[in-house]
């Protein structure tokens, strides 16, 4: 199958777009793999999929796949390519654009100056929901929540935040984000057991209350040069540890993004992030047929 695709980048995190808009590709989970392989496809951490609309009072449906062809809820950075491609690709000039993710619905908004900010909804901090399986574990109490003691093989307990922005995250506050073990401890947190749908791992440094460095190893992807979704987590769990203030500028290795969250006694306010969305190419790639088994 012949396909035509938009590579585009959020602070790094790169994407393949597809429009799907006039009808569904159908492509099976290798043939998304296969997209996003970097030897023999186009090469991304994400597969971004525009669809129309499911419902009255919606622009959009945004669905994700991951490079390992996995669908998944929420990819943060991907939203604000997600508003960047309908603009440039003239399939809406309304700004901001409301779109259908799996848990929810997104408000996505571009700026004058190009960046977008995207309301990414309120965190979920029920373990069963993010989902974690806490049976047997002491949280340690810090601020007004808990960090998990997560027995990291060869490497002892790690303390961990756990919570949800639609996709599941644990963070990890480390003094160095450039010498902390990500090649090493990322996997391991990621497809640890006590998480049934595996997790995102984040590996924080706290530089002040507004500034932070933030590395993530993505469930589904690997480490990748940002994670919007894990820039959230990481600053929701740093402000309600007590370390953050409510606007903090996330650097990653691909650029800083900017997260604001108002903590109040029910922890149910929304996520406010603010990056930037680039376009990289416009391409066309034959996509194997014999890949497409279900
Ligand atoms: N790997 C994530 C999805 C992409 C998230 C990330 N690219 C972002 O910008 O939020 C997961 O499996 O939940």
């Amino acid at each position: 199958m012949r396909i035509r695709f938009t590579k585009m980048q959020g602070a790094g995190n790169d994407f393949v777009v597809l429009d799907e808009t006039r009808g569904r590709l159908g492509l099976s989970t290798a043939q998304y793999r296969f997209l996003a392989d970097r030897h023999f496809g186009v090469g991304a951490d994400q597969i971004l999929s525009v669809r129309e609309a499911p419902e009255p009072g919606l622009d959009f449906e945004y669905v994700i796949h991951n490079a390992d062809g996995g669908e998944v809820e929420h990819c943060g950075n991907g939203a604000r390519c997600f508003v960047r491609y309908v603009h440039d690709k003239g399939l809406s000039e309304r700004n901001p654009l409301r779109v259908k993710v799996k848990n929810g619905v997104l408000e996505l908004k571009r700026l004058p100056d190009g960046r977008v900010t995207v309301d990414m909804g309120p965190p979920v901090f029920a373990l069963p929901q993010v989902p974690f399986e806490a049976k047997g574990l002491k949280a340690e109490k810090l601020g007004n929540f808990e960090r998990w003691p997560l027995a990291v093989p060869y490497a002892g307990d790690q303390y961990v935040a756990v919570l949800s922005m639609g996709n599941p995250h644990a963070v990890l506050l480390v003094d160095d984000v450039d010498t902390a073990p990500v090649a090493a401890w990322g996997p391991l947190i990621e497809n640890h057991e006590r998480f049934p749908r595996r997790v995102n791992a984040g590996f924080l440094q706290v530089i002040d209350t507004r500034t932070v460095k933030l590395r993530v190893y993505e469930r589904g992807a690997g480490e990748t040069l940002a994670c919007g979704t894990g820039a959230c987590a990481a600053v929701v769990a740093g402000i309600r540890l007590g370390w953050l203030g409510s606007r903090v500028d996330v650097h990653t290795r691909g650029g800083v993004l900017t997260i604001e969250w108002v903590d109040t006694p029910e922890h149910d306010a929304p996520v406010f992030m603010t990056g930037p969305a680039t376009p990289v190419f416009e391409g066309e790639i034959t996509v194997p047929d014999e890949l497409n088994q279900p």
